[in-house]
């Protein structure tokens, strides 16, 4: 059969339709092709205006790390001579080594053996020093991964790191630490965080500001090394969780209570250390206050001494209660016993013997500061009363009875406890089993008087803690662990990471102590009877936790708290005192006439409130210094130093301030020369009403 033919009407249809799909397709092409241009001009906007700060992930790619063999970095520092080696640090060992294209490079092999906390060391060294870039960063170059084996690979920095320029004499006598030199550091130090904390986006944190992580190049130019604790701030993080919580309570009870303890319903005017109750939440061992707060108080004790407790349990508690996966467990035992935080709650002008409570006391607050008046306070004696009060978490009164009757620490021990029943007894609590003070006398010897306001507030605390104490108790007979996000124990555990001063040390007469030994013993035996100056004149202080380092670590850091910014400050104001006086954190020297002097920070507290900070200068120096720039480095130090974190300056200002832009914010009162009277507080509240 003959086909149809197609009619004029039904070609022109197709053709139609044939031209309107193609133009569809021809639009839609086009509309990708705008956006893809859209999507790249945006993207490229994005990046070169929007994004001008550095971000260390996003910039990770365009930073290509070199990978290196394992082969090739043994043949560089010749099979990893010792001969080759130029430090040591608490996870591995540092090499100098020669590359094949001839280039310097500073090889450091971690241990094996170092484990979990070597292999974060090296994650974060990796993530975050491998992202960003600063002439004031220390460069990662590259590094090696190979079954266990892990090295990283960094610019090498021939004149080596502060701590050893500072504690050698014969670079400093060469004019190699000249005071111009030590403020050039200083300023370079601060540019770095100002690189770390406002210039990378999110902030970095550095975590561990001290003198063997700030390393010299050939011209002397210090950068900062080792990121191995530094970590990057979540968006948005506030940071303070539990240490803010605590600062809440505690500025509350600060505006109702004076120095004296009374009630007056006003603000006192020394705002850089209230009486934080319960400050420090977490059982550990808050030692960078604890080393300032060289010696506390029986009066001290009589107003805070429930902290104790609620520092064990503030730990479990907020701790479970925040329980998480990722939670460790650590044993009660470790946190009980460790550490009294009263040191915490201590007014540096107690500390510095302002008041008048530890007259006619052998161990008043400020027994340090009289060693002129005391020929009997021997190092025997210093380092007694300073290892009985910070260590074994008793106080004074405790540590004294210990040394009489030397007790183990074990399970059925717990000073916190013990404290809890002796507070009691002072106020006159009955306990559950209706116990009433056994000897008056005690509250006749109590420090000041107690408003009944306070001491009504006290009991009823002491009664919660009664019921918390229990539980407490129970867990630690069955030696529950509660869990807890691996803050607390790292802080107590002195591990591998350390002492590596001591070697470095002369062993002459300059010697500190060092925690790790009594930390060890308080486990075995008794410390009472152990104790001698001889032991701890031998022994070193700058041991690196895993949180940070001993003496340079934020007393916030201590407790549960995020490593925050302001962390980094505290640990610069140390540095900054450590540069200048060329002494370490904690030194005590063989000689008592030097006690006073152990604690540099205190010292520095000390001597500005007499208005001396002068005193401070490292004698090396002689007078080959400029008054007005170490005044101004010790002033800014101590505002970093202190004790809130919102009151230490921004890392911004401090630039400002060291470049002259910006005057220093007035330091608090216990720093000035003329610290506030209680007649003074009252003529002010006078003149106020
Ligand atoms: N890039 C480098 N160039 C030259 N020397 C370096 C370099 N990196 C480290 N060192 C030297 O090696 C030492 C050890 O450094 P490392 O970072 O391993 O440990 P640390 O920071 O001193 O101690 P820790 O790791 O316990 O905090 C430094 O003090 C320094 O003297």
């Amino acid at each position: 059969m003959p086909s149809r033919p197609i009619s004029p009407d039904q070609k022109t249809t197709a053709n139609t339709r044939s031209k309107v799909v193609l133009l569809a397709i021809t639009i839609s092409a086009a509309a990708i092709f705008l956006m893809t241009i859209v999507y790249i001009l945006y993207h490229l906007w994005d990046t070169f205006f929007r994004r001008s700060r550095t971000n260390p992930f996003d910039s990770a790619p365009t930073l290509k790390l070199q990978k290196f063999s394992y082969k090739e970095l043994k043949s560089a520092t010749n099979k990893f001579n010792p001969d080759n080696s130029i430090g040591k640090g608490g996870f591995g060992t540092v090499f100098r080594g020669i590359l094949k294209d001839g280039k310097s490079v500073a090889i450091k092999k971690l241990d094996a053996a170092s484990s979990l906390q070597a292999e974060r060391e090296f994650q974060s060294e990796l993530t975050i020093l491998g992202s960003i870039r600063s002439p004031h960063i220390v460069s990662l170059l590259g590094y090696c991964i190979e079954k266990n084996k892990r090295v990283l690979v960094y610019e090498y920095m021939p004149n080596r790191s502060v701590q050893d320029l500072l504690f050698s004499d014969v670079n400093v006598s060469l004019g190699c630490m000249n005071w111009e030199r030590r403020f050039q550091i200083i300023q370079d130090v601060v540019r770095a965080l100002e690189f770390l904390h406002n210039e990378c986006d999110p902030p970095v944190i550095h975590g561990d500001i001290k003198p063997s992580n700030v390393l010299l190049d050939w011209d002397f130019k210090a950068k900062i090394s080792d990121f191995g604790l530094s970590r990057v701030k979540v968006e948005d993080e506030v940071g303070i969780d539990l240490f803010s919580q605590e600062l809440g309570k505690s500025q509350e009870l600060w505006k109702t209570q004076d120095l004296s303890g009374n009630l007056n319903g006003e603000t006192t005017p020394t705002v850089g250390t209230p009486p934080i109750e319960g400050h420090c939440s977490s059982g550990e061992v808050d030692f960078a206050l604890a080393l300032q707060a060289s010696s506390s108080s029986k009066h001290v004790k009589g107003s805070h001494n429930t902290n104790g407790l609620s520092s064990a349990n503030s730990l479990s508690y907020n701790c479970s209660s925040k329980a998480s996966p990722k939670g460790k467990e650590v044993l009660v035992e470790d946190i009980v016993g460790s550490y009294d935080p009263e040191f915490s709650s201590v007014e540096h002008s107690k500390e510095l013997g302002v008041d008048d409570a530890g007259e006619g006391k052998q161990w008043g607050k400020d027994w340090w500061w009289k060693q002129d008046d005391s020929s009997e306070v021997c190092s025997k004696d210093y380092v007694n009363e300073w290892i009985g009060t910070q260590v074994c978490g008793s106080t004074n009164r405790d540590w004294e009875s210990s040394m009489s009757s030397p007790m183990e620490f074990n399970l059925g021990y717990s000073p916190q406890l013990d404290k809890l029943e002796e507070e009691k007894e002072e106020l006159g609590c009955p306990d559950e089993k209706g116990f009433e003070p056994k000897d008056k006398s005690i509250q006749k010897n109590k420090p000041r008087k107690m408003q009944d306001w306070w001491r009504q507030e006290k009991l009823d605390e002491l009664s919660k803690k009664g019921s918390k104490r229990k539980s407490l108790e129970s867990k630690m007979r069955k030696r529950i662990r509660v869990p807890h996000f691996g803050l607390g124990r790292q802080f107590c555990i002195f591990n591998r990471r350390s002492l590596k001063e001591h070697n470095q040390e002369d062993n002459s007469l300059k010697h500190e102590f060092s925690f790790k030994k009594v930390w060890k013993k308080k486990h075995t035996r008794s410390m009472g009877s152990e104790l001698s100056g001889e032991l701890f004149s031998r022994e070193l202080s700058s041991t690196t936790s895993m949180r940070g380092t001993l003496c340079y670590i934020a007393p916030e850091y201590g407790g549960c708290g995020y490593l925050m910014e302001k962390g980094d400050i505290y640990s610069l104001g140390v540095l900054v005192l450590v540069i200048i006086s060329g002494r370490r954190p904690l030194h005590v020297l063989n000689s008592p006439m030097e006690f006073e002097k152990a604690n540099l920070v205190s010292w520095c507290r000390h001597l500005a409130q007499v208005g001396n900070v002068l005193e401070l200068v490292d004698e090396r120096l002689k007078d080959a210094y400029n008054k007005e720039q170490v005044t101004l480095c010790i002033n800014l130090a101590l505002a970093c130093l202190q004790r809130l974190p919102e009151l230490r300056p921004e890392i911004g200002d401090i630039v400002r301030i060291l470049g002259g832009e910006m005057d220093l914010p007035p330091l608090p009162f216990e720093f000035s020369p003329s610290p506030p009277s209680k007649f003074y507080s009252r003529s002010r509240r006078r003149q106020s009403e």
